[in-house]
């Protein structure tokens, strides 16, 4: 048996799966928990990865990982971290991300340049927030990784320079998409001087070894490893949710959308990634748990026990500041609370906010594609919930498949790992997915889009 190790260091924590080359058969699975918060220090993650896939890591032949895009991995020359990385899902930087792409000629320009318009999520965006917000962190950067790179880095040799792929380095600001390569003047434009950024390592290629031998991936960002681990094909989306919302499509031509609504990310087998992304996603369900001071399972329970549109309860789930749309500043708003309102509309319309902020997600990345999907697939954390797969084809209005519950990031990136190993992306059967089907409820979507739209 050959097995490869697969690792998914994501927002809330990291999994690691070691799985069987020939098939992609999980054979072991293990766990480990992130902090919590939108600022954090990188060196947890590193902790998460020893605890996780440190006891699986001798057993494999070769690893990789995919981990959360964009995060900015500040190192100074020792390459110890300068600050707390700043997540994908920290909105401080909107007006920094608005003043670069200012600099690059406005948002057409700039989606020309790096095939997606900045907003808040994007690491040059923090790191011109660091310039300008805190000058003595940014005069010790010395370089700049993501939360993969950093990862790697770890799990490679000790004095292994650091290396990524084009997957995560396309949603960085600093790398022009659709010709592959680093823009390292827009690095140094965006911190103030020159930085080193890891070296690029092709699409199923090897970039390093651990101390042990055991060769080392270039890993990707979680949505391209989640593109591998599914087998997407052009005409499916991937709707996951995770702590983000994601709808996301593979093709094999470069996106450019000035208007923003669709990232035009690089995918980690040599295509594009067109991608729209929620800040508010699974933590939704969270809060509206903790605020009925119910688990998961009752909230999914007391869903279903409402009717569709939660009696006229609607609202806007942006709790943590919105990227689609973009509204780094918003909060959440409730509308039609009554003194009838029930907590089973309260639990219904969390669901239903949540699925109808992704099914505007679907629809943008549909538009930019001009086609009606072959296929949509639902992945991520939220996929336990009952409700959310009950709700989900009603509110978006089609079908949806639902592969076996399993981490799917992580099993991108044991694919990727086993694709370097035998020089050919090998074919792992997806077996047991299921197709959900219900009545279709435009309604609720039609309540939705006008607060929205208010
Ligand atoms: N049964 C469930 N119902 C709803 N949400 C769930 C359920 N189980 C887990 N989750 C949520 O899924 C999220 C984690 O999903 P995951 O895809 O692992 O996120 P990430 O990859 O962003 O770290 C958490 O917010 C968690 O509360
Ligand atoms: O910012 C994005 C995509 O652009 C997010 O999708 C992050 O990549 C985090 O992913 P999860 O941890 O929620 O899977």
């Amino acid at each position: 048996m050959t097995y490869v190790l697969g690792v998914d260091s994501s927002t809330q924590s990291t999994k690691a799966l070691l799985v069987d080359a020939a098939d992609g058969t999980v054979v072991e699975q293990r766990t480990a928990p992130h902090p919590a918060g939108t600022e954090v220090d990188p060196r947890a993650w590193l902790a998460a990865f020893d605890e996780a896939a440190g006891p699986l890591l001798a057993r494999a032949e070769a690893v990789s990982v995919g981990g959360q895009q964009h995060g900015m991995v500040a190192l100074d020359t020792a390459g110890e971290p300068v600050r707390d990385a700043l997540l994908w899902n920290d909105t401080r930087s909107a007006q920094e991300a608005r003043d670069l792409i200012e600099e690059l000629g406005g948002p057409q320009a700039c989606a020309d340049v790096i095939g997606s318009v900045m907003v808040a999520s994007f690491t040059a965006s923090k790191l011109r927030w660091v310039r300008d917000h805190e000058p003595e962190h940014a005069a010790r950067v010395s370089e700049v990784l993501l939360p993969h790179d950093y990862v790697l880095r770890h799990v490679a040799a000790p004095g292994t320079a650091a290396f990524t792929d084009r997957g995560d380095a396309s949603g960085t600001g600093y790398f022009a998409t659709s010709k592959g390569e680093w823009r390292p003047d827009l690095a140094a434009a965006a911190i103030g001087h020159e930085v080193a950024l890891p070296r690029l390592v092709e699409p199923g290629a090897f970039g390093g070894e651990t101390s042990a031998g055991v060769p080392i991936a270039g890993g990707t960002g979680d949505n391209a490893a989640a593109a591998l681990g599914m087998g997407l094909e052009p005409g499916d989306v991937l709707v996951s949710i995770g702590t983000s919302g994601v709808a996301s499509t593979v093709s094999a031509v470069p996106v450019a959308d000035g208007s923003g609504a669709v990232t035009g990310f690089a995918d980690a087998a040599g295509g594009y990634l067109p991608m729209a992304t929620t800040i508010n996603a699974a933590q939704i369900l969270d809060l509206q748990g903790r605020w009925l001071g119910v688990d998961h399972d009752e909230l999914a329970r007391l869903a279903l026990a409402a009717p569709a549109g939660a009696n006229g309860v609607t609202f806007l789930p942006y709790y943590g500041g919105e990227r689609t749309p973009n509204r780094p500043d918003a909060t959440g708003t409730w509308t039609g609370l009554t003194p009838r309102t029930t907590r089973e509309d309260l639990a219904r319309a969390a669901f239903e906010a949540l699925l109808c902020s992704l099914a505007d997600a679907v629809d943008l990345v549909v538009g930019s594609t001009g086609q009606e999907p072959r296929r949509i697939l639902m992945v991520g954390g939220a996929t336990r919930s009952a409700a959310v797969r009950a709700l989900a084809p009603a509110i978006l209005g089609r079908p949806v498949v639902l592969p076996p519950s399993g981490e799917y990031v992580a099993r991108g990136a044991a694919r990727q790992a086993a694709w370097a190993l035998s020089g050919a992306l090998p074919q792992w059967p997806l077996t047991g997915a299921e197709t959900l089907e219900a009545e279709p409820t435009p309604g609720v979507r039609e309540a939705y889009a006008a607060v929205r739209d208010a």
